[in-house]
């Protein structure tokens, strides 16, 4: 028998009640991001030899810091000139040395003797003696006796207002000393964090490991060029989630069209090296939603199987068979649905599963400017933007659009019974920078 006719039977024949159809299985929105976040974390304990990666900084933008960032040098690292001006030696007027000017990166200047001043540039090494540098705007020189007589020495400066002791010097160490710590373990790595890590001397930095992930996009009704036709459509999640995963600090290996085949399905799902399997359709109870079918056959552990949020309730999290604890979350193929799935599940697991890295979308809690509808029963998650200290729900928040989320800041979440206007609401962040207090607000209410 194969596996289609035995562990993938067909659903008109199967005897039990699909999970879209069994509400009481459903895990409550709190709980299923809970479970996540435990699936991850008990995946990166496993996985204790995954070990952190020492990774050259040009390639380390975007990976969470493996460990805290030390300084391996004082910075500055030397008395720094701040200004362009002049170093001199106790109090003024002062003798200009003939030698010309000490510039950054050169060889240290000899030592001032009290009385005699040096051209110098920002970021030269003060020569030792020096005891403020005068900018050059704040200075005036004039020939010396000496000098009119046509004998050393050379000009005589004076400053144009008071000089303070060390003054537009950096010091060695003003902003650490080697070995202080810079950032601690698990900050994400930004363009600054990069300016920083070179400051203080690295060339390459101890980063986490990312996530390997693998999404398979199911569906035979899904075009990836053109325009829809004849009851096909545009695959929307294909293009959609692979960078948005990459934003979360996944490594996306592959995104994979399969299908409505319940066999290359498992044969995708058994195969694969992926830490984190993302699968889009599939997951209700629809004559070719081969989802469960395909973990059951595959020996995968459902650890949530429903979760009580609108869209996206038939989002499930299954634990693959085998040794290495590999994952799978299951998202609901209408596009708003898994883009629910994707922050209820998949981004808990992942945020675990670097390990620490940071809190998994850290929720700012913001009152609401309008009433928001509630389910009944479930969580709702609904697009907003943030206008001044109010979010406001955007219209186009049905469970097939994502003309709302394209314009949100985030995604309300709104409790069971809904929100009433003013009600503080925690607000899912998105991965990346949005224009708030840009998006239109007006439209037309679908569900
Ligand atoms: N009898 C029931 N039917 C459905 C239920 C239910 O509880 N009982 N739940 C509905 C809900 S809610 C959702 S959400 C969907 C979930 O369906 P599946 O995960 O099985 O997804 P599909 O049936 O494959 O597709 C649903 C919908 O989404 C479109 N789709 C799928 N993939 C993509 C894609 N990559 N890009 C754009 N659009 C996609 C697909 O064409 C369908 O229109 O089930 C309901 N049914
Ligand atoms: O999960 Mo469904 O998206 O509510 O239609």
């Amino acid at each position: 028998m194969s596996l289609k006719e035995s562990a993938l039977v067909a659903p008109d024949t199967a005897a039990v009640p699909s999970p879209a159809e069994e509400p009481h299985r459903a895990t409550p929105w709190p709980a299923a991001r809970t479970t996540a976040t435990e699936a991850g974390a008990a995946a990166h304990a496993a996985k204790g030899g995954r070990g952190p990666l020492d990774v050259p900084l040009g390639a380390a933008l975007g990976r969470n810091l493996a460990g805290p960032l030390l300084a391996l040098t004082d910075l500055p690292s030397f008395d720094t000139s701040a200004m362009d001006g002049w170093a001199v030696a106790g109090t003024g007027p002062w003798t200009v040395r003939e030698e010309g000017a000490v510039l950054a990166g050169h060889a240290p200047a000899a030592a001032l003797a009290d009385g005699e001043a040096v051209r110098i540039a920002t970021g030269a090494r003060v020569p030792a003696g020096t005891t403020a540098v005068i900018r050059t705007e704040h200075s005036r020189t004039e020939p010396s006796r000496a000098e009119r007589d046509g004998v050393a020495p050379g000009p005589l400066l004076h400053a144009l207002r008071e000089v303070l002791t060390r003054q537009d010097i950096r010091p060695r160490g003003q902003e650490c000393r080697v070995g202080d710590q810079l950032l601690p373990a698990g900050s994400p790595v930004t363009p600054a964090v990069l300016g920083l890590a070179a400051a203080a001397g690295y060339d390459a930095l101890p980063v986490l490991p990312r996530p390997r992930v693998e999404i398979l996009v199911l569906g035979d009704e899904l075009l990836t060029a053109g325009l829809p036709h004849e009851g096909l459509i545009r695959d929307a999640l294909g293009p959609m989630l692979g960078p948005w995963l990459e934003a979360l600090g996944a490594e996306v290996l592959a995104t994979r069209r399969i299908g409505d085949d319940a066999e290359e399905l498992h044969a995708a799902v058994t195969g694969s090296a992926a830490d984190l399997l993302i699968t889009t359709g599939g997951t209700a109870a629809g004559p070719v939603d081969h989802l469960h079918r395909v973990l059951d056959a595959a020996g995968a552990t459902l650890l949530v199987d429903g979760v009580k949020v609108r869209p996206g309730h038939p989002m499930l999290l299954a634990r693959l068979a085998g040794e290495e604890p590999r994952h799978l979350v299951g998202l609901p193929g209408n596009p708003l649905a898994a883009v629910s799935g994707l922050l209820t599940l998949a981004e808990p697991l992942l945020a675990a599963l670097t390990g620490g890295a940071g809190e998994p979308n850290r929720a700012p809690v913001v009152p609401v400017q309008d009433e928001i509808q509630g389910h009944p029963h479930d969580t709702r998650l609904v697009p907003v933007v943030r206008r001044a200290d109010r979010a406001v729900p955007l219209h186009y928040n049905g469970p097939a659009m994502l003309r709302g989320i394209a314009t949100a800041d985030g995604l309300a979440v709104v409790p069971p019974g809904g929100a009433r206007p003013g009600q503080a609401l925690e607000i899912l962040g998105l991965p990346w920078p949005t224009a708030a207090g840009e998006a239109p607000v007006e439209g037309v209410c679908f569900t």
